[in-house]
């Protein structure tokens, strides 16, 4: 059935799932802030600062006014960096409730919030009143935005503790090259989602460094085996770690060009300043928030993440990469599954 569905945030993976979306029969609309990227969407159906030649669907509509968007839709899906998650939430709440609307919520943001280190769904549910929405449903896994609108094949988890939203966020992305699982552990695919990004810095940065295969073999199954350890921590199911938003997206993002979070590693790895990095981007880098979350996070729970805490010296206090690399292979040694 065609769902009138709002899409807030037109960056690389806001804008091609909206695409998506409308391709599969949905009724779309895009809510960006940005006057000039909505125009060139509905003249010229481009967005070349995120998705640079890539052709939109014509029935794609795009504005920048959200109340516009959001009118009679029955779901919202966000896909705003963390940093600007709350913003956004507390604008659409104000407009939910101007309009007595109450739809699905859907969110893709993969982070956690400086100083609270709260999830992307609890920012949501402490931002949007109950009654102006049903359940929030978690979008997650290997899926860079590039590969997603050249139709390349895809799998992802829609992760909701009411398992009947995750079904209908599931039924609304599936077609014949995106795959929707469906998953009960919020806690899991949220952190496994945030703390890849960081694992993926490190991977970069190892090969930027020129290591090879078993560098980047270790690197991610110790991160793996980190990110697990502090999701367990906060109640999550270790199986959801060997799902799609745990190994799965570690893999992805920590193995492909495409990933802004490996790439930024990279640069970092060849000897470029993490300012200049960011800069040069042009989109968010979360990782790199995301590891001074993660590290404060970890030392308040009292939970071993050495990669993080590696990466968090390098990106906060300047330390050299290849100390921080020396350091961590003399650690004491130890058992793998401790
Ligand atoms: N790019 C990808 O392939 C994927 C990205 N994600 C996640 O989705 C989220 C968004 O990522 P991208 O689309 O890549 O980011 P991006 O950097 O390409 O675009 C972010 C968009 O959000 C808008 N935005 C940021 N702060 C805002 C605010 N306060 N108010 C209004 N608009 C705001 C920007 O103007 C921009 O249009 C991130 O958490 C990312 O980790 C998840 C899966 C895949
Ligand atoms: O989460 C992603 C792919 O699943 C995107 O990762 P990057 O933000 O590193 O590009």
């Amino acid at each position: 059935m065609a769902e009138k569905i709002a899409v807030l945030g037109a960056g690389s993976w806001g804008s091609v799932l909206a695409n998506m979306l409308t391709e599969n029969g949905h009724n779309v609309m895009l809510w960006s802030r940005n006057k000039g990227q909505v125009e060139q969407l509905n003249n010229e159906h481009l967005n070349p600062r995120y998705m640079k030649d890539f052709v939109y669907s014509a029935k794609l509509k795009a504005t920048t006014d959200m109340k516009a968007a959001v009118e009679g839709a029955n779901v919202v899906l966000i896909v705003i960096p963390t940093k600007g998650l709350r913003e956004v939430a507390k604008k659409l709440n104000t407009i939910l409730t101007e309009l007595h609307q109450k739809p699905l919520i859907i969110h893709a943001t993969k982070g956690l919030e400086q100083n609270t280190y709260k999830r992307p769904s609890e920012m949501l549910s402490e931002d949007l009143s109950p009654e102006n929405r049903q359940a929030i449903v978690v979008l997650s896994g290997p899926s860079h935005a590039e590969d997603v609108a050249i139709k390349d094949m895809t799998a992802v988890t829609a992760a909701c503790e009411d398992i009947n939203s995750a079904k209908q966020a599931q039924k609304l992305f599936s077609n014949s090259y995106f795959r929707v699982y469906t998953n009960d552990d919020v806690i899991g695919a949220e952190f496994g989602a945030a703390l890849k990004n960081i694992i993926a810095i490190g991977a970069g940065a190892i090969q930027g460094l020129g290591y090879h295969d078993n560098a980047r073999a270790a690197l991610i199954t110790r991160g793996l085996a980190e990110i697990r350890r502090l999701g367990v921590a906060f109640g999550a199911n270790p199986m959801t770690f060997i799902g799609l938003s745990g190994v799965g997206d570690l893999v992805v993002t920590a193995t492909s060009k495409n990933s802004r979070n490996w790439r930024a590693g990279y640069q970092l790895g060849q000897g470029k300043k993490l300012q200049d990095v960011i800069a040069n981007m042009g989109m968010v880098i979360e990782g790199v928030y995301t590891t001074k979350a993660a590290y404060e996070l970890s030392r308040k729970r009292q939970v071993q993440m050495p990669i993080t805490e590696a990466l968090y010296h390098v990106l906060y206090e300047g330390e050299d990469i290849k100390t921080a690399i020396s350091q961590l292979m003399d650690r004491d040694l130890t058992s793998e599954n401790e």
